[in-house]
């Protein structure tokens, strides 16, 4: 144990001095262009992992139907976690067997994302995965599967998140990279608490995250999910982690940032973000969400609310807002919770004021 948090606190010195690095990594990253932000929707799963009620899988597929004919292209759809610890995700084999047995209709191809947190999780995923991409079925029909392993930047929370310390959660996750990378699986990595600890409070230290990043990198992982799980994160917070973060020689390309919007903070630091030349952003539509793991915090910031910002500033997500804002009043009343979306509030009383309109001429 001592070794592995030796080996921690040297990478985190080198991330301090190191002069920028590259890390080889098997699969394409993407890199959308610099007027084109990628979403990355955790709505049917962060945004659901959370609900004490028991929801249908019905209807948690009816929500990854209706967010896949928005124009989306990342969706994630699921996690393959112990059902004692999150009761909620139990259903995520029938999700992934149904999208890949009817994949929801879309213009264009879409990824579907489920995390796991060590082999017995990959083990359920692959028994459900291999059974449906045999040779026979055509791989222009297959949707595209990502795999996301989870750790943590403070030992508290990894502790509560997934029973583990840190570098326990390292050693999880180099079988389960060794063999994603063996099916083909790219690999994404989440790094929680990066602004904010609910048990270590708010000052994480970024070099912390940045040593998490290079070794998750390093190992294999196709991209970074920097997560401010707390929401405690400022502008100035999200500056000094990110400047952190490339000086350890991670680039751009291999981040994405996953805010949650518990003190409003959110859309502020995605502007940061988006001067800081970061591209990719997970959200939850209706601003669904939560970890059962961090007390207090709230959802996700809204994926209305990321598209209405990126298009203000001139940049595209090709996402259909109006669609989407649809989808967001959909599931908040399924779940019998307010939209938690300015935008797509907005979006919604202009459209019911242009019917009114029409209805009148
Ligand atoms: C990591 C473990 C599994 C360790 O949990 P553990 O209790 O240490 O594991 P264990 O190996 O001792 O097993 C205990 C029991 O769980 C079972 N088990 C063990 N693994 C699995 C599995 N994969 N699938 C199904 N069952 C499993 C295992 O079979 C056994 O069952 P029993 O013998 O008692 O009947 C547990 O802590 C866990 O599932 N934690 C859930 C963590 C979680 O889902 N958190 C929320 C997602 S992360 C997040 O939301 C943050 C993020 C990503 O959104 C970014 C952000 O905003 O920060």
């Amino acid at each position: 144990m001592s070794s592995k948090f030796t080996c921690l606190r040297t990478l985190r010195l080198a991330a301090r001095h190191a002069p920028r690095r590259t890390f080889a990594t098997t699969s394409a990253r993407r890199s959308p262009s610099d007027d084109h932000v990628r979403i990355v929707e955790v709505g049917p799963r962060d945004g659901l992992q959370n609900e004490k009620q028991s929801i249908p899988v019905a209807t948690k597929l009816e929500l990854v139907r209706r967010l896949a004919e928005t124009g989306l292209k990342t969706i994630e759809a699921g996690s393959f976690v112990s059902p004692k610890w999150v009761p909620q995700m139990a259903s995520s084999d029938e999700i992934l067997s149904q999208i890949l047995k009817s994949p929801p209709a879309s213009s264009s191809p879409i990824t579907y994302q489920f995390l796991v947190p060590n082999e017995k999780g990959l083990d359920s995923f692959l028994s459900v995965y291999n059974n449906h991409t045999t040779s026979s079925t055509s791989s222009t029909t297959t949707p595209k599967i990502e795999l996301s392993i989870f750790t943590a930047a403070t030992e508290s929370f990894t502790r509560k998140n997934t029973n583990c310390s840190i570098a326990e959660s390292l050693d999880r996750f180099k079988p389960i990279m060794t063999r994603a990378k063996d099916a083909s699986i790219p690999v994404r990595a989440y790094i929680s608490v990066a602004l904010g600890c609910p048990y270590e409070g708010p000052n994480v230290d970024p070099h912390q995250t940045a040593s998490l990043a290079v070794s998750l990198l390093e190992m294999g992982a196709d991209e970074i999910s920097v997560a401010d799980t707390t929401g405690m994160g400022t502008a100035p917070k999200t500056a000094e982690l990110l400047k952190t973060l490339f000086a350890a020689g991670i680039e751009k390309k291999d981040l994405a940032l996953h805010f949650h919007d518990t003190y409003g903070m959110a859309l502020v630091n995605t502007v940061v973000a988006l001067e800081h030349g970061i591209r990719t952003f997970d959200s939850a539509v209706g601003g669904l969400g939560g970890c059962p793991f961090s007390p207090g915090a709230t959802g996700n910031v809204a994926t209305e609310d990321l598209v209405h910002l990126v298009s203000s500033l001139g940049a595209k997500t090709d996402v259909d807002m109006e669609k989407l804002s649809e989808v967001g009043e959909w599931i908040s009343g399924q779940l019998g919770r307010a939209n938690e979306s300015r935008a797509g509030k907005a979006t919604l009383a202009g459209l019911r004021r242009g019917s009114k309109e029409k209805a009148k001429l």
